[in-house]
């Protein structure tokens, strides 16, 4: 579902990201894990066609995403690591104007509204100006419009931020289920727990360059994430 081929991406003198390769399949919780400044948000970022990358190929279901940007959008979500949007807008008119981006029709989005609306509690504020929620409320919002369109792949960068203990839960079961149906999510976190209960499989970074990739099982044996993670950040 999604394949990056040696991405390398340079901010002036810096290597980013350098020279990263993964591979995710449909059915798969990805998870990505790195020290602060490792290089996921500029991985994350380039997949999603936010950001220009100097070398490497990245396809969204076969799609290149330089070559055919558009159509890899339409099959992606993403949730980024600030839930930075339209404070103007009210909860509802936000997840309507993201719903006509991605052409979801009338029915159907009044059934996803209502249904994440609701798990997430949040149904009784989506006349709230956005300025007016709380960056957990933010989130939830940003999730709800990640499922609006059903995408074929999740990109989330630290999803979990911000969230409470209960919609943690609901998000972990959302993922779970939009994976066992098919989709495919990557996403970074500094959790190690969530990532080691969540994921099948799991890529860590450092200094932009990937470590070490694979199942869980392939990357920690009989360890704690935590110690793995450790161990390799020490070396
Ligand atoms: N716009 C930018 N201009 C210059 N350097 C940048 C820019 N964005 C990121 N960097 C640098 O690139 C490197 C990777 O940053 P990135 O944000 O991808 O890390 P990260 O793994 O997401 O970190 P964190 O866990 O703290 O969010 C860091 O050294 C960072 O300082």
């Amino acid at each position: 579902m999604l394949r990056i081929e040696n991405l390398t991406k340079i901010y002036g003198d810096k290597k980013a990201v350098d020279d990263l390769s993964l591979h995710i399949n449909a059915g798969e919780i990805y998870g990505f894990i790195g020290h602060n400044g490792a290089g996921k948000t500029t991985t994350l970022k380039s997949v999603v066609g936010i950001l220009k990358f100097d070398e490497g190929k990245i396809f969204v279901d076969g799609e290149s995403v330089l070559k055919n940007p558009i159509e890899c959008k339409k099959k992606i979500a993403y949730i980024p690591d600030n839930p930075d949007i339209y404070e103007f807008m009210t909860g509802i008119k936000y997840l309507n104007f993201i719903a006509d981006i991605f052409k979801v029709d009338a029915d159907t989005r009044q059934e996803r509204i209502r249904k994440y609306a609701d798990i997430f509690e949040i149904t009784d504020d989506l006349g709230q100006p956005i300025a007016a929620y709380s960056h957990g409320m933010k989130q939830k919002l940003a999730i709800i419009c990640a499922w609006l369109h059903n995408p074929k792949l999740i990109i989330m960068d630290e999803p979990f931020v911000g969230l409470d203990p209960k919609a943690s839960h609901l998000l972990k079961e959302m993922m779970r289920e939009f994976c066992d149906n098919g989709g495919a999510i990557f996403f970074s976190t500094h959790v190690l727990e969530v990532a080691e209960k969540l994921c099948d499989k799991v890529a860590i970074i450092k200094g932009g360059r990937l470590i070490k990739s694979g199942t869980m099982e392939e990357v920690k044996g009989d360890d704690s994430l935590e110690d793995v993670f450790l161990e390799l950040e020490d070396e």
